[in-house]
């Protein structure tokens, strides 16, 4: 699988035309933009895993009807450090590395005084972030880089920890009806107060028009909880909103700062740094956003391992969350690009498929109800949450679906009660094989597939004046392992999942992670007067998200892993 995971790919700087078959909805004019590893080896260094390879960022501008292809490889310090000194320099998740080839005990200790709180890199190679009018390229770290999402530039870096304290942050955050950002992160310099920190970004902040007003300056911290371990914290990709709670899962896939704090001297890399520890609990922590502090019931489930939340909702009393769990971390264990090789199909097989869990949380626990007796009291669900001895809430969940990863879902519908997930089928492998439509309603599937295609995240984009909530179209960057075949960004109708169009693309593309759309009406909003711009709003999105003192930029696109009011 060289082909798909190792090999580098080569950048399309000048944007190439795809050819389209089949016919784009004539309302679907924007921008499809999207991130991922795209280079695994420099000079003679090799990465040794998949998720440290250099960010490729790419774009499919669909306009009338036409599709225009561009890649550019993030500009980060990074990748410039790296391709200068023409080998890896800048450790990653899965590989650590040094800045200078001597690799003698003393220079290695020397470099370790100033390593014990580490740098980390600023290779953004997991999604795109949208600040208000800016979009930034974000791994997991306390950095993100500014792009121009129509030329793929680099911008400029940014430091979260200037404006918050955290040292790692989701590459998935949450946005609400007015484009604020709601992200979280973890603070694991401060030993003694380790912690996760919700922090917002504001869409618009005053005077922001003037040049060097970004909002990502204006950030602020929402509130924080303690890590239930102070050398210990949990690792997490994704955390969940309803319109009134955050969710939070404190997993036992953990990160070991002590372990962190001596990686680089001891050559070890950050992965190495992480544990599943499958006799501790899964810590369910829910936010009330309006007090700002978790509801005081202790909430948790058996040990498991989540890196995507689908969505949340708050139903007759209860919290209800979806997420894609696993029974334990192999999943990264797979993604070593040794792993990823010929004997790839016997090698990766996943030791637990992801599976779709709905979790419910009842926001108040009656002190008179019976020891051992169910506290959901919601029809439509059979997960289970059951009042102990102690007070605590042992919940466990209704397994909806097996065999999923990468879900989006219909943005309009992130925080409320929703029908529809679209995502890629993955069974025992962490290959994507299949697109998939999972109706939660009826417990139905539909899918699309096709001989030797690896399908990327399936992104819905609302029709304008949509009604129903799969009114719209999936889009699906297409690698495919077969080197006859040219990659191409598939548009399925997202109601019946057949085929509107393909634009085949005559360039290197790699599978990526994650990205978003950016719909035509974002670019004109920024030109346009107010005047103009109310026009546009009444015409194209009558989808009840704008008021009247927004601009589109600020509230219609489609991100990733919801958003709510926050
Ligand atoms: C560099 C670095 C990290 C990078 C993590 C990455 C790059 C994770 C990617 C996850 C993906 C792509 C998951 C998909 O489901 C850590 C562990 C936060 C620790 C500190 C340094
Ligand atoms: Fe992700």
């Amino acid at each position: 699988m060289e082909i798909i995971f190792g090999r580098n790919k080569k950048e399309q700087l000048e944007p190439v035309q795809a050819k389209v078959t089949g016919s784009v909805p004539a309302w679907l004019q924007g921008t499809l933009l999207r991130n991922g590893p795209g280079m695994h080896t420099v000079g003679e260094s090799k990465y040794n895993h998949w998720f440290d390879g250099l960010a490729l960022l790419h774009s499919f501008s669909i306009r009338d009807g036409e599709v225009f292809y561009r890649s550019k490889y993030l500009q980060s310090d990074t990748y410039i450090a790296n391709i200068e000194a023409n080998r890896i320099v800048v450790s990653e998740f899965g590989t650590m590395a040094y800045p200078d080839p001597c690799k003698n005990i003393f220079s290695k200790a020397f470099s370790y005084l100033s390593h014990t709180i580490p740098d980390f890199t600023d290779n953004c190679l997991i999604n795109i972030m949208k600040c208000g009018e800016d979009f930034y390229a974000t791994t997991e770290t306390n950095y993100i880089r500014k792009i121009d999402p129509q030329t793929l530039e680099t911008l400029e870096k940014v430091d979260y920890r200037k404006y918050v304290a955290v040292n790692l942050a989701t590459s998935h955050p949450h946005y609400d009806e007015a484009g604020n950002v709601l992200n979280m992160g973890t603070s694991i310099v401060d030993k003694g107060r380790t912690k996760y920190v919700i922090f917002k970004i504001p869409a618009t902040v005053p005077g922001s028009k003037k040049k060097g007003k970004s909002p990502v300056k204006h950030a602020e911290v929402f509130c924080s909880i303690p890590s239930r371990s102070l050398l210990s914290p949990s690792y997490y990709h994704s955390f969940g909103v309803t319109e009134n709670y955050v969710v939070f899962l404190e997993q036992p896939f953990k990160l070991d700062i002590l372990k962190m704090a001596t990686a680089y001297m001891r050559g070890v890399s950050w992965a190495s740094c992480m544990s599943f520890d499958r006799e501790d609990k899964t810590y369910i922590h829910i936010i009330n956003q309006r007090t700002r502090k978790p509801v005081p019931t202790k909430f948790y489930t058996d040990p498991m391992v989540v890196f995507h939340h689908v969505n949340a909702y708050e139903e007759d009393g209860c919290v209800l969350f979806d997420v894609i769990a696993y029974e334990d971390s192999s999943l990264y264990q797979l993604f070593y690009l040794a792993n990823l090789n010929k004997d790839f199909e016997e090698k990766s097989r996943l030791t637990s498929v992801p599976t779709l869990r709905r979790f419910a949380v009842p926001l108040h626990v009656d002190k008179d109800a019976e020891v051992g007796s169910n506290l959901v009291k919601v029809s439509s669900t059979t997960a289970t949450a059951l009042k102990e001895k102690d007070g605590h809430v042992y919940c466990q969940p209704e397994v909806l679906y097996e065999g999923l990863e990468l879900p989006r879902i219909n943005y309009a519908y992130n925080g409320k009660p929703y029908r529809y997930i679209f995502a890629a089928e993955v069974q025992w492998s962490p290959v994507p094989t299949k697109i998939l439509k999972y109706d939660i309603l009826t417990k139905s599937s539909l899918k699309w597939s096709e001989e030797s295609c690896w399908p990327a995240e399936p992104l819905f984009v609302p029709t304008p004046g949509a009604k129903d909530e799969d009114d719209g179209v999936i889009l699906s960057a297409i690698v495919s392992t077969d080197p006859q075949k040219l990659p191409f960004l598939l548009i399925l109708d997202a109601k019946s999942f057949t085929e509107l169009a393909r634009a085949s693309v005559d360039a290197d593309m790699h599978l990526d992670l994650h990205g978003l759309f950016i719909p035509d009406a974002d670019w004109n909003a920024v030109k346009q007067t107010p005047t103009e711009m109310q026009e546009v709003e009444n015409s194209d999105h009558p989808t009840g998200l704008t008021t009247p003192e927004l601009s589109h930029s600020e509230n219609d696109f489609t991100a990733g892993h919801g958003g709510s009011s926050l």
